[in-house]
């Protein structure tokens, strides 16, 4: 047993056992509380391969002091916590779990499209606070879904996914990549439109892109004041595509009607962020790929991932 593997949230045992039969595993002891980056920094300095997710780290100093490092393994699909290009420099192979997460991200992106729509949180609200009086002819009222147009920026994995879902309420969709998706195109239907043609056209925009480079703030003051008036803005990628200082201005003074946001710049965003002050926000706490069986195909593929690395091979699902 030569191999050493550090995991930074605790998991089932189940899922970590095929390791502990070839490595020692060193596994921070909570779920809920992610291992501090000085802890993790000390445990890497001898360590062959690290389990981590989207809340650790994984920057140059890191990388840096772990001289042995092979293989870093995201249980997740993005890896923008991560340095790549130092990872590269340095010969460690990275991998993450695309594919495996894809539907059921797509589901809590439909969950908080349908809801923003509705106002179904809003409605809870006034319920639970009391506040509902009566039926009225106008009283709480929404916006259409069915036959409205669905703008998704990034028809990646997920974008199709959610593309998927939108055919099934007759929307009308277009999208914006960086290059053609000739699979949505043909198979969904999706027209390939400008950045601002999405935006100033789509009754409501999902935002599926990693955050990259150039994609941080990529919804800056400038695009989301260049939505359709009273539109529907969903973000189930990440925080940072998002100018959230922006957004709250759009979404107040603004053309942006509703958001659905599972993502945040600040994880977790503090309660008193001003976005959450607002009704016609409905928020969700990085939950897209949240569901028991979803989470325990990422978490074994991350293992295999380990395994394959330590074992000499390659990662299935290698970023690089
Ligand atoms: N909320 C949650 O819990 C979850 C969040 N995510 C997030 O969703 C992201 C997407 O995942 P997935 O669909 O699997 O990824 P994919 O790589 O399959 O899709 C990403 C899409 O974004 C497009 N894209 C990339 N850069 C740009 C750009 N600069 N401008 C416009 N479009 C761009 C790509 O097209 P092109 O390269 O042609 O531009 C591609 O179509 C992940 O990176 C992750 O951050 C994923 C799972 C769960
Ligand atoms: O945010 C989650 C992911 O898998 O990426």
């Amino acid at each position: 047993m030569s191999h050493k593997i550090v995991v930074t949230r605790s998991l089932p045992e189940d899922l970590l056992a095929p390791l502990h039969e070839q490595a020692r595993l060193v596994v921070w002891p909570y779920e809920e509380t992610p291992m501090p980056y000085r802890d993790l920094k000390q445990e890497l300095q001898d360590a062959d391969a690290l389990f981590c997710n989207v809340t650790d780290t994984i920057d140059q100093e890191l990388i840096e002091s772990a001289p042995k490092l092979k293989v870093i393994a995201t249980m997740a699909v993005g890896y923008n916590n991560i340095d790549i290009p130092v990872c590269q420099k340095h010969g460690i192979k990275v991998a993450h779990t695309p594919d495996v997460l894809t539907e059921t991200t797509a589901d809590l992106t439909f969950t908080l499209l349908l809801s923003s729509a509705r106002r179904v949180t809003e409605g809870e609200a006034l319920i639970k606070n009391n506040q509902w009086q009566t039926w009225a002819p106008f009283f709480h009222t929404g916006v259409d879904i069915y036959e409205q147009r669905l703008g998704i920026i990034g028809m990646g994995r997920i974008g199709e996914a959610v593309a998927r879902r939108a055919q099934g309420f007759s929307m009308d969709i277009c999208y914006y990549n960086r290059s053609r998706n000739e699979t949505a195109e043909q198979e969904l239907g999706a027209a390939y439109l400008s950045f601002q043609e999405v935006l100033s056209s789509s009754d409501f925009v999902c935002v599926q892109t990693p955050l990259t480079p150039e994609t941080k703030y990529l919804l800056d003051r400038k695009a989301l004041f260049t939505m359709k008036e009273g539109s529907v803005l969903i973000n189930t990628s990440r925080g940072g595509v998002i100018d959230e200082q922006a957004l709250y201005e759009a979404l107040v003074d603004g053309p942006v009607g509703a958001a659905g946001l599972d993502v945040f710049e600040d994880e977790p965003i503090s309660s008193d962020h001003p976005l959450l002050q607002l009704p016609q926000v409905t928020a969700t706490p990085h939950i897209g790929s949240a569901t028991v069986a979803t989470r325990r195909k990422m978490a074994a593929m991350t293992v295999r991932h380990i395994q394959q690395v330590l074992a000499g091979g390659s990662p299935e699902y290698a970023v690089v």
